[in-house]
């Protein structure tokens, strides 16, 4: 269709895919809210005879976490990725005269992880959580090649696409290592999920994909769990530090438990090969944690023993 006669009048404006038309794009329903902004379903129809593609369209919410220049960041960011099991970007709408503008992405049906695994948790048998772990961890893989740590990894950030595919979404955290170091450091961390945050972040504000690592274990538990909120990460760490502690110092009741080897504890029935896996990705050092590459052989040795 590109090179056709028709295709070849339209402006270049016109001509790019990637900008959506704020007249096409059709409110439908709110997907989600939070201090990142919020998530709309919307069919860009630019026939409008509902024929158009289903888009989630993320709107900025200027407020003192995120700016223009983070939203920018994270097109910018989203744009480069083309991986299966990351949320695919569609392009951007502009609307107040370029004033305002909001990212549009592919519609993921299923919605988060969280309120699939909570609302399914009957059918979702061993396998298949091994199946999105490895998912996850391909997705994990992807961007390490590209040398960014995503620094948000948590069930309520990862997408199901089908009852057979999950895609890692929200990059709004997401930043590059620079070429000559190895991690990254925050200058001002704004509302940090600490509880799924590895040692080195709590305490020095340090992130790499090790870091990234130490949360993918988190998301394994979350997963075993069956994402159940009476066995979240942040209500089984509140429990072990105690909940009349006061807020400022959560992080540091926290960094000590770590220190002193607390662990989260294993989900029940959860496979005892798991849970050492998740036992390796919350090891103290990060130099012991192991990569993604090698997290994925070990999920699919274990998804081979599962079969048998
Ligand atoms: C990019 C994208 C693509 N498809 C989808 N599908 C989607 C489909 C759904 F049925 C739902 C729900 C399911 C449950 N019922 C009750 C309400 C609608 C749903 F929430 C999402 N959502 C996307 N993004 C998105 C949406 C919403 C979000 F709160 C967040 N975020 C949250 C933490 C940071 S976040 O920005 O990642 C991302």
């Amino acid at each position: 269709v590109t090179q056709s006669p028709v295709w070849r009048a339209l402006s270049p404006a016109q001509q790019d895919q990637t900008l959506f038309e704020e007249r096409h794009l059709r409110y439908i329903s709110l997907l989600g809210k939070g201090n990142f902004g919020s998530v709309e379903l919307c069919r860009y129809d630019p026939l409008g005879d509902n024929t158009g593609e289903l888009v989630a369209v993320k709107k900025l919410q200027p407020n003192k976490q995120s700016t223009m220049e983070d939203f920018k960041k994270e097109v910018n960011t989203l744009s480069v990725f083309h991986c299966d099991y990351i949320v695919k970007y569609r392009g951007v709408c502009y609307s107040m005269g370029r004033l305002s503008m909001s990212l549009v992405m592919e519609y993921l049906p299923y919605g988060s992880l969280i309120g699939y695994l909570d609302s399914n948790r009957h059918n979702v048998n061993t396998r298949r959580m091994l199946l999105f772990a490895s998912q996850i961890c391909k997705g994990m893989e992807y961007l390490q090649t590209l040398r960014y740590v995503h620094r948000d990894l948590a069930a309520r950030n990862i997408l199901v696409a089908s009852d057979s595919l999950v895609k890692i979404a929200d990059f709004g955290l997401t930043k590059i290592i620079p070429f000559d170091k190895e991690y990254y450091r925050v200058t001002q961390p704004g509302e940090s999920p600490i509880f799924w945050y590895a040692p080195e972040s709590i305490s020095e504000s340090r992130f790499s994909h090790k870091s990234d690592v130490w949360s993918f274990g988190v998301v394994l538990h979350e997963l075993f769990s069956y994402c159940d909120m009476n066995c979240n990460p942040k209500r089984l760490c509140m429990q072990e530090i105690g909940h009349n502690v006061q807020i400022p110092s959560i992080s540091m009741h926290l960094a000590n438990i770590l220190k002193n080897n607390w662990r989260l504890p294993a989900p029940p029935n959860c496979p005892p090969k798991v849970y050492s896996l998740m036992n390796e990705c919350w090891a103290y050092d990060f130099e012991e944690r192991p990569c993604f590459s090698s997290l994925g052989n070990q999920i699919e040795t274990i998804m081979q023993d599962e079969r048998e």
